[in-house]
């Protein structure tokens, strides 16, 4: 017989004065916690056209000295209408003591990154350790993701090595954090 378990005792907190405390090791990233939205713009060089896009991207934890991340982003047309989805990616943001952030990131591409970095004082710098792809995987060799909280603004450049390009601009979004 299946012995049936009651609902996740421990589910993920996405603010910082409600319930699951978050960890100390947090501290530098607290200022991340909720879902965030808001507008961006992409290039590359082997691209016809830049694009603008949309996105929404969620940090979350359990108490424990990591964060759950995850980010969703849709093309827009130029009246703003939604074109179609585009990239996702999802993974953990784990703090060290000293302000060091290792993070491992997963894409539907076939693409994962694990990064390494800092976070402090409103900024998170992250830089590729290693990336592996899937047999069918665009290769990407490297990307570098900086963000920066101010006035209750996310920005964030990401930069981007694929494709046989150097290491180089992809994109840059503004978000906002979600008022509910
Ligand atoms: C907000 C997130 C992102 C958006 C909106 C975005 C958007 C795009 C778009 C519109 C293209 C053109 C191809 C297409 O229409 O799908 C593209 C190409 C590409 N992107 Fe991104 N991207 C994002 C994040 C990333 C990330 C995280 C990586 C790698 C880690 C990446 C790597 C690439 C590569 C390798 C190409 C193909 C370039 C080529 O083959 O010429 N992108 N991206």
């Amino acid at each position: 017989m299946f012995d049936a378990v009651p609902e996740n005792p421990y589910p993920d907190g996405s603010r910082a004065d409600e319930a699951p405390v978050p960890h100390a090791l947090l501290a530098p990233v607290l200022g991340l916690l909720g879902t965030w939205r808001g507008r961006g713009r992409g290039e590359y060089p082997t691209l016809a056209e830049d694009f603008t896009y949309a996105q929404e991207v969620t940090f979350s934890h359990d108490g424990r000295p990591f964060l759950r991340y995850e980010a969703r982003a849709w093309l827009l047309g130029a009246d703003d209408a939604p074109l179609r989805p585009s990239a996702r990616e999802s993974g953990w943001w784990r703090l060290q003591p000293d302000g060091r952030v290792e993070a491992l990131i997963t894409q539907p591409t076939g693409i994962a990154e694990v990064l390494v970095g800092r976070a402090d004082g409103g900024t998170v710098d992250l830089a590729t350790h290693e990336v592996a792809r899937t047999p069918t995987a665009k290769e990407v060799d490297a990307t570098r993701r900086r963000y920066t909280l101010a006035d209750d603004t996310l920005t964030y450049v990401h930069d981007l090595a694929a494709v046989g390009q150097v290491l180089q601009h992809h994109l840059r979004a503004e978000l906002r954090r979600d008022k509910e």
